[in-house]
């Protein structure tokens, strides 16, 4: 299963604030934060999907930046680094794009009961990401470095 997420901030140039959305459901996940995104339908570039996924999810029209891609070391393990995805255990794999928003403000529509936009030096601490993430954001942070 191949899953998309983006790290929607403030900025692509230089981000510093990176939003952050909390699961509703389902009851395994549920108040665990993540990346909004989710799952690529058959036949749908992966792109599109995320683009879909941010319009249904939190109302907005974004426009996608690099792609974040995992190196060896972080966290992955080897093969996942080759494939450039990032793993989710149980689920499949995730990819995720840096991203911006062109309209609307983010609202909780559907899969989240809060977002919250995280100050540079909160990304990591400053909620509880589902364990899948942590590579994630950890990777997104360094790549500020
Ligand atoms: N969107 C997203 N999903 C993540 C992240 N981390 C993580 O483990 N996941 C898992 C949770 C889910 O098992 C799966 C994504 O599925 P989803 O339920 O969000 O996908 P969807 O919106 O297409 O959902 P649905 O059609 O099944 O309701 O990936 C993340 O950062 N973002």
């Amino acid at each position: 299963m191949l899953v998309v997420g983006a790290a929607l901030v403030d900025d692509l140039a230089a981000p510093r604030r990176l939003l952050a959305a909390r699961r509703r459901r389902p009851s395994a996940l549920a108040g665990g934060w993540e990346l909004p995104g989710g799952k690529v339908e058959p036949g749908e570039v992966p792109a599109d999907a995320l683009r879909r996924e941010l319009r249904e999810e939190l109302g907005v029209q974004v426009e996608l930046g690099a792609e974040l891609v995992p190196h060896a070391g972080e966290g992955t393990g080897g093969l996942y680094a080759d494939a450039g995805v990032w793993p989710l255990p149980g689920v499949g794999v995730m990819r995720v794009w840096w991203a911006r928003v062109l309209e609307g403000e983010p609202r909780p529509l559907e899969d989240h009961d809060a977002l919250r936009w995280l100050e540079l030096d909160d990304w990591l601490g400053g909620v509880a990401w589902l364990p899948a993430d942590m590579p994630v954001i950890t990777a997104l942070r360094a790549a500020l470095r």
